[in-house]
């Protein structure tokens, strides 16, 4: 089995959290201008696209993101369809009623589409009581197609606090519109970046080893 990517395409206008700092790359060196390359200048919110969430994103106390051991995000996985346990304040813990046990990460297709043509500020948010339910299951990463864990309009991020609380990691803005359901090896790699709350990411699925 070929990667399959679970990544969203990045492209100029890509929509990003309301008041977010855009997704853009601006010409920087150009052949046809004469110099030897071609660059380009990258400038994105942490949170654009597929990205990972550090603690510090949402704790004050926090760790940065260089300091997420990065096991986190490769490793075993099971993706769900959680679109039949979407209730009005999000994905419902019944998800998980008669699973014994889960892998380390956790990823949820909540409906999301492959591309946001405009940003969907009707999106499914995660329950607190589906992240403590995952977490006493054995999860470490939650993953979710939607562009949070918590509401658009959410003050006090109850998601993002019951994954501190937890201590689950958060991995958000996936494309799963193409996955099925099952168990996978997922490879989740954040860019580098040191000292920040987020980072964009490139994810792909990979065949669980045998026996998973
Ligand atoms: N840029 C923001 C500014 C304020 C609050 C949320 C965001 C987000 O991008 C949502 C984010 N992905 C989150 O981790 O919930
Ligand atoms: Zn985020
Ligand atoms: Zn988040």
């Amino acid at each position: 089995m070929r990667p399959l990517d679970i990544s969203r395409a990045l492209t100029p206008g890509h929509p990003n959290w309301p008041g977010d700092a855009p997704y853009s790359v601006t010409p920087g060196a150009r052949i046809a201008s004469g110099d030897t390359v071609n660059t380009g200048v990258l400038s994105t919110s942490t949170h654009t696209g597929t990205h990972v969430d550090a603690p510090w994103h949402y704790d004050d106390h926090g760790v940065t993101l260089d300091a997420v051991p990065l096991d986190v995000y490769v490793g075993e996985c099971l993706l769900l369809d959680a679109r039949a346990h979407v209730g009005p304040d999000g994905v419902t813990p019944d998800l998980l009623d008669g699973l014994p046990s889960l892998p380390e990460r956790l990823l949820l297709h909540t409906g999301e589409p492959e591309r946001w043509t405009a940003f969907p500020d009707t999106f499914a948010p995660l329950t607190p009581a589906l992240v403590r339910r995952a977490a006493d299951l054995g999860v470490r990463l939650v993953g979710t197609d939607a562009p949070s864990v918590d509401p658009l309009s959410s003050k006090t991020l109850d998601a993002h606090a019951a994954c501190r609380d937890a201590g689950l990691f958060i991995l958000e803005g996936l494309n799963l519109a193409h996955a099925a359901p099952g168990t996978y090896t997922l490879v989740c790699l954040p860019l580098p970046l040191v000292g920040t709350d987020a980072a964009p990411a490139r994810a792909v699925l990979l065949p669980a080893p045998r026996g998973a």
